[in-house]
């Protein structure tokens, strides 16, 4: 896949199916319109996923976008969403962008996508063109999820409830976030529970602050884990975002090593104890329900299902 920061950027020669929208978290909805583009790549027509980078709080980084994309499509393109393009007549938008600068020939959005100065443009506009610039227009139906529409607004939403499972069915993946183990106060250690940190990059969403049974992958392995997402206000005044983790069954050192986290089940919000012997009377059964979910879960998972979540084998 080819990676282009700014439209302007592109240069690309052949025709191209693109599908446009903010993609923030590549949702069901959106691995519609990936399909449809993907589709009708061919040797002379490439597929073009064209994201607005609004530059707000988000469920998904530009990396992992990338990464979800890899090998499915020809290009993506992160558009800022400067004010030059907000200005921009719909119409302009779609002779400049679509037409000049993309050689589309296949558009495909939702029923609701909008664009342009004052969001003029819409798919009625986007259909009245077609013949004139060449291209077909593909509208896909609004996915959803029992009744209600999927978008990236609801799934945050599921996200501040601590509602993992559900961002998840939404998503049709787990939400988790990436880093590199960093170091804390190291105080876990002596409290007997020694855990990895990662901190999310500062426009990434972190679920309801509380305690989460997640997956860990390190070093290319999945491990059960129980962990923490929020600022552990009971032993500083830090406003510090971290996703702290004590992962069963490992034993080396993770510092330093690129890990990632899959959030599987909300436990509790996090709290500020009245004391660090408190915490540690509640890490205690935190740890215990961790292990609790993951063997339920590897219960009641057979074949497939369970060499997928679980691929090595392990919790
Ligand atoms: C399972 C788990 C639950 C936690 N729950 C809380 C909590 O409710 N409140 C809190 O202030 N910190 C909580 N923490 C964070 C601890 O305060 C933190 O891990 C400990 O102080 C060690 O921090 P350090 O890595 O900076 O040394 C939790 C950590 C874990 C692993
Ligand atoms: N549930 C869905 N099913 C099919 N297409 C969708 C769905 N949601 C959005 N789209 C389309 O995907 C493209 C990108 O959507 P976009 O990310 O801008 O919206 P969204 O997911 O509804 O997010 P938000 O909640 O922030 O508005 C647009 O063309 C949009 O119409």
């Amino acid at each position: 896949m080819r990676y282009y920061r700014g439209i302007e950027s592109y240069h690309g020669e052949k025709k191209t199916a693109v599908t446009l929208g903010k993609f923030d978290g590549l949702h069901r909805g959106h691995q519609k319109l990936v399909d449809k583009i993907r589709e009708y790549a061919s040797d002379d027509c490439e597929s073009v996923v064209c994201a607005f980078d609004m530059g707000r709080d988000s469920l998904m980084t530009n990396k992992e976008r990338r990464q979800h994309l890899e090998g499915k499509v020809d290009c993506l393109i992160e558009y800022p969403f400067t004010r030059e393009v907000r200005e921009m007549e719909a119409e302009e938008f779609i002779r400049k962008v679509l037409a000049e600068q993309l050689h589309a020939a296949h558009i495909v959005v939702g029923t609701d996508f909008c664009f342009g100065h004052g969001k003029r443009g819409d798919v009625r506009m986007l259909a009245e063109f077609s013949e004139q610039y060449g291209y077909t227009l593909d509208v896909i139906e609004k996915e959803r999820y029992r009744g209600t529409v999927i978008s990236s607004t609801y799934i945050k939403d599921a996200l501040m409830q601590g509602d993992v499972e559900l961002a998840r069915t939404l998503l049709g993946y787990p939400y988790g976030m990436s880093g590199t183990v960093v170091h804390g106060n190291q105080l876990g250690r002596t409290l007997g529970f020694p855990t990895m940190n990662i901190e999310p990059e500062k426009r990434k969403i972190m679920p309801r602050y509380g305690v989460y049974a997640c997956r860990v992958k390190i070093d290319g392995k999945w491990y059960g884990a129980i962990g923490n997402a929020g600022i552990k206000p009971t032993v500083t005044d830090e406003q510090r975002r971290l996703l702290e983790v004590f992962v069963y069954g490992y034993e080396g050192n993770a510092y330093g090593k690129e890990i990632t986290a899959h959030f599987c089940a909300f436990e509790r919000p996090e709290t500020k104890f009245g004391s660090v012997e408190e915490l540690k009377e509640h890490v205690t059964k935190d740890k215990a329900y961790g292990e609790e979910y993951f063997r339920r879960w590897s219960d009641e998972l057979s074949g497939e299902t369970k060499e997928e979540i679980f691929p090595d084998g392990n919790l």
